[in-house]
């Protein structure tokens, strides 16, 4: 296949960084757009042509789409805290949507012809517990949810109006680490589980919390499903080659494995890999949570060539420990440089 520069938009965050390094690692040209509002310069590799800026700056987004010539985009950057949206919802349309919008208007003016965007199962909203699939209703249940599903919207839309495809991925819950440990979840005052949990056992917080314990589930506690970020690095760089050898196919994707796992399952396996019992705390149900949440993942299979390859509940929490140990280090050593 014809390999040509990709733009990843948000390539300075936690899935961005991830997509950067498995389109590098097959050989695909990459190029990072990113305004670092929670991102980090560090983590785009030296040698990747990195611009900082807002996905909405049409003038900037023009240029480098000439400058370098992109055949594709991926589009990461945006707003990703869901209690957040529901307090300030204007900061979700806004960043999410509006910004998405003026991303894609750009994409379509300059003939890019394919854009892929990042969704989340949250489109599913108070979903029955049984897997996901993507003809399922989407329910929207807070602003983020529903910023992403406007966007996907737009997409559909412009798609339909223009010589540009598109793909669609709503991800479950995305963990983990790289393997090689060349990048991580590194954003501060994070909300995600396994991320909480190896924050408590390094030492960074006193505990973990488990919200509910009266969900109709097999021990009570909300089930997701959660995908290495690798594998899911790996699903974009297969929905970019899907879209690059059928320009007239649009697709919408599941990416999760399918495999269901309760918060205290969860809190068991990372005691596990870090050898000690975390301290945990039972608190009563987090807002806007849902009981069960597990990918139909038959279309992302049947389409592309991804097979999950780091499906591991405990390797996704080593990869994750293996990080934040770094990250911790990364911490101490730049506290220092400040201090010396
Ligand atoms: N983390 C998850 O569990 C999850 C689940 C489903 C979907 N997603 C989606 O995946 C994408 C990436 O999420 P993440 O977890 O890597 O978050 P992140 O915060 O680590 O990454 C987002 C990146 O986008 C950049 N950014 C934000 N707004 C921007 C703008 N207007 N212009 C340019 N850059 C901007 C940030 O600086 C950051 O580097 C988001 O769109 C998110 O909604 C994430
Ligand atoms: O400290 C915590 C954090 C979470 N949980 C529980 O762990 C499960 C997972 O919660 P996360 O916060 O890790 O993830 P969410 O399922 O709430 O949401 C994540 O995955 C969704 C898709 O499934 C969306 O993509 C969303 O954007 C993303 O944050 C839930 O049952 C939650 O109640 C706890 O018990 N304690």
């Amino acid at each position: 296949m014809t390999q040509f520069p990709v733009l990843v938009t948000g390539g300075a965050g936690y899935i961005g960084s991830h997509a950067v390094l498995a389109l590098r690692d097959r050989g695909w040209p990459v190029v990072v757009l990113d305004d670092l509002s929670t991102g980090f310069r560090w983590a785009v590799p030296d040698d990747v042509p990195f611009h900082h800026g807002d996905v909405a700056d049409g003038d900037l987004v023009k240029r480098i789409l000439a400058e370098h010539d992109i055949g594709a985009i991926m589009h990461f950057a945006g707003s990703i805290i869901v209690p957040e949206s529901v307090e300030n919802p204007l900061k979700y349309y806004d960043n999410n949507t509006g910004k998405s919008r003026a991303m894609i208007q750009s994409a379509v003016e300059a003939g890019v012809p394919h854009f892929i965007f990042s969704s989340t199962a949250s489109v599913y909203g108070e979903a029955e517990a049984k897997p996901l699939s993507e003809d399922d209703p989407i329910q929207p249940f807070n602003p983020y949810a529903m910023s992403k599903a406007m966007t996907e919207r737009v997409l559909a839309d412009m798609a339909k109006a223009h010589p540009m495809n598109y793909c669609v991925l709503r991800y479950f819950n995305v963990a983990g680490a790289d393997p090689q440990a060349r990048s991580g979840q590194s954003g501060v005052g994070s909300t995600h589980l396994i991320k909480v949990a190896l924050e408590a056992a390094l030492g960074k917080r006193s505990e973990v919390a488990v919200f509910g314990l009266d969900y109709p589930t097999r021990d009570g506690t909300g089930i997701r499903d959660y995908i290495h970020v690798s594998d899911l690095a790996a699903a974009h760089v297969h929905a970019l080659e899907a879209l690059a050898a059928q320009p007239e196919r649009n697709l919408t994707m599941n990416v999760g494995y399918a495999k269901g796992f309760s918060v205290l399952e969860v809190l068991d396996a990372v005691d596990r890999v870090v050898g000690k019992p975390v301290p945990r705390r039972m608190e009563g149900r987090r807002a806007g949570d849902v009981p069960a949440l597990l990918a139909d993942n038959t279309r992302l299979l049947a389409t592309t060539p991804w097979q999950p390859e780091h499906d591991d509940l405990e390797q996704i929490i080593a990869d994750a420990l293996r990080w934040e140990t770094k990250l911790q280090a990364m911490r101490e050593d730049e506290k220092a440089r400040e201090n010396a």
